[in-house]
Parts: structure tokens; sequence; C-alpha cells
């Protein structure tokens, strides 16, 4: 695995005047109700975690449960209680003010829910504007913002005030004004949830295709699990500021770890999420179906050709080379089965 990009140990954010006195007398063990009985609030507590290079990590819990506080940390919109962050290696913490404007500047790239769009300058220009503070050329800058134009299909309409583009249209000028300065690292946090479903699944499939393209450093923050499972390598779930589960969509889905997550991932339709490599066995040699499928194959779209076949089918890799296999009794115990843990 390569060195992580993002790095976090054991990062407490606690608000209130008292909240270092506490959380030092907490000694590690940090109970929000404690801690809210003597007028502290638990923001994140304890979280120790790695996200690599070209990772797209996505943060989910409820209203509440400490998300975009972790990203303001990470960020260091503000400054964690206790803990350590690095970023590609170096300790966040340890950085003066004006190292953090140019690691901000340069490396880092936020969206948020809100647009916050220039009202009064068009389209390239809103997407030119923070390369003309980081001190690029007029010309240049909006040379580079008509290239972001394009690569999130807005071409036609960078002349177009934001008051005259849809909700949709809008937050893609807000990702691709943030795309121009080439972050390495990207925060979202809700980026999509102002919009309505139907333009909302074009924006997901839309950032999909982007980060296929550009292999950013993510974390996207989100309270919508089905938004999670489609876009995550892999997904934090956050409760009271604590990260119950940093895990796989499948492994979420398959082996929750706790009860909360269990509870969060009930409903979810494994046959839409999971692969057939989550669910595969050592290949077998005989006794094989001659009907193949690749591991890559999302359950749903081949469980009814597997369910007519009488014996394991074999499952194939990228070069057609067998990996594993599949019985079909397997497909059905894992889209029907609803096990308590
Ligand atoms: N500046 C602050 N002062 C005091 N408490 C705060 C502050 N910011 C956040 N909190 C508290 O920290 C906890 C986590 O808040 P946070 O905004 O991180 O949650 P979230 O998961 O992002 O929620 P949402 O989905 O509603 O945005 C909440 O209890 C919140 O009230």
């Amino acid at each position: 695995m390569s060195d992580p990009v993002i790095k976090c140990e054991s990062v407490y954010k606690i608000f209130g005047s008292n909240a270092k006195k506490m959380l030092h007398e907490a000694n590690g063990n940090v109970d929000a109700k404690t801690f809210q009985d003597n007028g502290c609030i638990v923001g994140v507590n304890n979280a120790s975690f790695e996200v690599v290079k070209g990772e797209m990590l996505v943060v989910m819990g409820l209203s509440g449960s400490g998300k975009s506080t972790l990203l303001r940390c990470i960020s260091r919109l503000t400054d964690a209680t206790s803990g350590k962050i690095y970023i590609d290696g170096q300790d966040l913490l340890t950085l003066n003010n004006k190292e953090l404007i140019e690691l901000r500047r340069n490396k880092m790239g936020m969206v948020f829910q809100s647009f916050a769009l220039l009202p009064h300058k068009t389209v390239v220009e809103n997407i030119a504007f923070p390369l003309q503070i980081k001190g690029i050329k007029t010309q240049d800058s909006i040379n580079k913002a008509m290239e972001m134009v394009k690569l999130v299909g807005l071409d036609g309409r960078e002349n177009y005030f934001p008051r005259e583009l849809s909700g949709g249209q809008q937050q893609r000028v807000g990702i691709a004004r943030s795309l121009a300065v080439e972050p390495d690292i990207w925060f979202l946090d809700e980026p999509f949830s102002a919009l309505d479903p139907l333009i909302r699944k074009e924006m997901q499939d839309e950032f999909l295709r982007l980060q296929e393209k550009l292999q950013k450093t993510i974390m996207f923050i989100t309270h919508d699990f089905d938004e999670a499972l489609r876009l995550a390598d892999r997904i934090a779930i956050m409760k009271d500021g604590v990260i119950e589960q940093l895990d796989t969509p499948a492994n979420i889905v398959l082996n929750p770890a706790t009860e909360y997550v269990r509870k969060f991932t009930e409903e979810v339709p494994r046959g839409k999420v999971l692969k057939i490599a989550d669910l595969m066995e050592k290949p077998e040699t005989e006794n094989l179906s001659d009907f193949k499928v690749s591991k890559n194959e999302i359950i749903e779209n081949v469980a009814e050709k597997i369910l007519t076949q009488e014996k394991s089918v074999a499952v194939t890799d990228e070069n057609n080379k067998i990996v594993g296999s599949v019985h079909p009794s397997k497909i059905i115990h894992t889209v029907f089965s609803r096990e308590k843990k």
C-alpha cells in the first residue's frame, strides 16, 4: 500500500471552555453524555485512520455525528483538541499561518453544500477567480477555467451568470472552481445534498467519471447511505463523534462491526451493492457450469443468469483468467438473508 496522504492519530475535537482539561482527565475514555453534563460537546472522539493516494473515503453518519468537524480538523479550519494529523507526512499542527495558507491554496480543494458562487461574475470568471488570487495572469486563468468548464460539461454556458443556471449546474461550477487549482486532496462536504434526486444521481455519475480520470485523494461527507455506497472506496460511519466502522462498502454491508452499523445497512439491497468478487470462493477445478462471470459484475446484473445454473459458476478477472467460483445458493443466501448478528 502506498504512503498515506491523510493520516489521523487519536484525533479529538471537544467544544467547550474546559475541553482540554476534561479530555486530559478522561484519559482516553471520552463519554459524550458525561462531557455534555459538564458543558462540553464531543465533536470527534478518538479518530484514527489513513487515506491513501487516489482513494475516496466517504464519511457518513446522521446529523450531528461529527462528520463536518472531522473534515474541519483535517483541513485545519478548526484546531483539533488533541491528536496528530499528517498531510503527506507533514504534521499539520506544526505549520505556521503562512505554510497553512500555502497548503490550502496549492494542495487542498474544498467544496461545500452551499455553492458560494460570486453572483456578479460569470461561470468562467467564477472558476478563474481562485487562480487569479494565486497570482496567475488573467488570460491564463481564463484558459484554465475554460478547460474546467469543458471537464464538468458546461461548455456553452461559460458566460452565464449563476442565477441563470440550475442547482446542478451551479454545483458543477463549484466543483470546476475547486478543481481549477489542481488540488491533490479534495474535501467535499455534502456537495450534492441541495440537488433533487435525479440531478444528484447525474452528478454522482459525473463525479465518479472525473475521479476515474483525476485520481484525487478525497474525503467526501454525506448522510445518504446510497450515495456513500455508490461513491466510496471505503466508508467511515460515525456516531456521536466516534468512527464506528471504517471499511469497504462490501464489508460494511456483509460484516457490520457494531449494532449501529448493522441497523444502517439493514435495508440495503445487497444485490445492488456487492460484486461477485465480494462473495466468490476458491476456484473449483471441476464440476463448473459453462457459464462464466466477471468478478467485477454487480450481483444484481448477473443473478438471474447464475440462478439458472445448477453447478458453480467460474469467476474470471480482467484477463479472463479463472480466479474463483460462485455457487447459485451463495447468491440466494447473500441477496435474501437478513440474519441478525
Ligand atoms: N462550533 C461549535 N461549537 C459547539 N459545538 C459544535 C460546534 N460545531 C459543531 N458542534 C457540535 O459538534 C457535533 C458534531 O457536529 P458536526 O457539524 O460535525 O456534525 P455533522 O455530522 O457534520 O452534522 P450535519 O450532517 O448536520 O452537518 C454536534 O453535536 C454539534 O452540535
